[in-house]
């Protein structure tokens, strides 16, 4: 890639060992305390301490706001929706209709497993009751997330939403009005002006009223919160996972993009880029074998950075050393270096790309094919644009239904069912000397 920080080359006929291949593929790696942590700890400290008051102070240095309510007013939610242009109306509703098609699908069924006629286990999916939902509103605006989380959740049966967005720099003190639409559309009436590590503490601390604040009525903490956002969003949920749950870490976004000799160089530079255009810190990879397509991409990546309205932005993401090429000597070797790199998008320009597809294992989202880019999952494809980061793909999923539901076992026995097995916990209460344990069984029989 042109100007890119990092471009490795590992062709030759010797297999290169995983961690050379790991060593090869660009990715900003911090050390701990080198990320933004210590920074993030003081302000979930602030506002777990001092509430609404260290939330508006933060907004204001951050966001440049001070909104006068934290919470949108209804008539703001209402109000932002009437006054939406028709075509976005209609593409965030086609967006809904196929995001909610694929979460309703996705429902798990209740399990029941019987060992006879009076002996029975069951796994019952319950929805978390209160979830809290980020919508990022820094450096773009993203209804699109506000489709891509709150969809799953009222699929799952979640009753109770929160969701925050930071304030717009338009005066208004509100978050962006194309978000407040599209949470009016979906029946999201718990909206906050607020964004970054202070709203995820707000969330999981929850706030007290204070009308001082803009803030009349209190915020309950939430159990869970998803949702995408920059470094300092995607810390602060880090931070506080354990004291809530969280989706998992869906920061800066990355593609990286499997190829070979066949590929359109043309598509690939777009897509490249088109996630560069995220995030300074947005991560674009191109992983192939081919070095007659490195050569054919220089000039229509060049081109096509020029000609792109966030230029500045692109530029800074593809030099970054997360981005680069790595050139490996086949495709064998290629499928290994991107199910190591475990993107949170993964495209794949190949001859066969179902076969390439077939092979992949780490990764957030797998794009089959060129006419399949990562822009439609963002948008409109039905598929969740919430998705791992950082690797973390390699153990964690991108928001389904699944994530707002509990698997809550439920243990249905009667006299008989727990006289089959009573030995059997005696013995291994005994064997782990918890006799108490046996003891709860036995005086069970021996009071029958
Ligand atoms: N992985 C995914 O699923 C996914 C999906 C969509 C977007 N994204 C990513 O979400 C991010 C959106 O980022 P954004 O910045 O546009 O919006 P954002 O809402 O995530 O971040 C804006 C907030 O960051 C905070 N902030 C800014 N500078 C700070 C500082 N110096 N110290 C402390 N806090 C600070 C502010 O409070 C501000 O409200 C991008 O990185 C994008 O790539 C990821
Ligand atoms: N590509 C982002 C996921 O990392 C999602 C998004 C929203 N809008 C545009 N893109
Ligand atoms: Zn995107």
């Amino acid at each position: 890639m042109r100007g890119a920080a990092k471009s490795s080359t590992l062709p030759g006929s010797a297999a290169p060992s995983d961690a050379e291949l790991l060593a090869a593929l660009p990715r900003l790696h911090r050390a701990p305390g080198d990320g933004p942590e210590a920074a993030v700890c003081a302000i979930l400290d602030q506002v777990r301490g001092r509430g609404a008051a260290a939330v508006q102070e933060f907004s204001e240095r951050f966001d440049g706001v001070r909104p006068a309510r934290l919470r949108v007013p209804a008539a703001a939610l209402v109000a932002a929706l009437e006054e939406l242009d028709p075509a976005i109306r209609a593409a965030l509703e086609a967006s809904i209709d196929r995001a909610r098609a694929f979460a309703a699908d996705q429902l798990p069924q209740d399990v029941t497993t019987s060992f006879g006629a009076d002996a029975s286990v069951t796994v019952r999916w319950v929805p978390v009751q209160r979830v809290g939902l980020y919508v990022p509103g820094g450096l773009a605006v993203y209804p699109s997330s506000v489709i891509m989380n709150v969809v799953p959740a009222q699929a799952a049966g979640v009753s109770s939403v929160a969701l925050v967005s930071p304030p717009a720099r338009d005066g208004s003190g509100l978050p962006h009005p194309t978000i407040l639409a599209a949470a009016q559309l979906l029946g999201v009436s718990e909206v906050y002006a607020m964004g970054g590590a202070q709203a995820i503490a707000a969330l999981a601390y929850g706030l007290e009223a204070d009308p001082e604040q803009g803030l009349p009525e209190a915020l309950a903490p939430v159990s869970l919160i998803t949702g995408p956002g920059n470094k300092f969003v995607a810390t602060a949920k880090g931070l506080l996972k354990g004291l809530v749950g969280i989706d998992a870490e869906a920061g800066p976004t990355e593609i990286a993009i499997l190829a070979d000799s066949t590929a359109n160089p043309e598509f690939v530079a777009a897509d490249l880029i088109s996630q560069a255009e995220h995030d300074p810190e947005a991560a674009s990879v191109l992983i192939t074998d081919s070095e007659a397509l490195v050569s054919a991409l220089q000039e229509p990546l060049a081109r096509q950075v020029a000609a792109t309205k966030h230029t500045e932005r692109v530029v800074t993401s593809l030099t970054g050393e997360q981005s680069g090429v790595l050139l490996v000597a086949d495709l064998d070797t290629a499928v290994r270096a991107a199910n190591l790199y475990a993107a949170e998008h993964l495209e794949i320009h190949t001859a066969d790309p179902d076969a390439v597809a077939e092979r992949i294992v780490n990764a957030g989202a797998v794009f089959v094919g060129e006419y399949s880019p990562v822009s439609l999952g963002d948008y409109s494809a039905g598929s969740n644009h919430v998705l791992p980061t950082l690797g973390t793909a390699l153990h964690a999923s991108g928001l389904h239904t699944a994530t707002f539901l509990k698997a809550q076992q439920e243990i249905r026995y009667g006299r008989a069912g727990l006289a089959q097995v009573a030995g059997h916990v005696r013995t291994l209460a005994d064997a782990e000397d918890l006799p108490a344990h046996g003891d709860a069984v036995d005086v069970r029989s021996s009071l029958a």
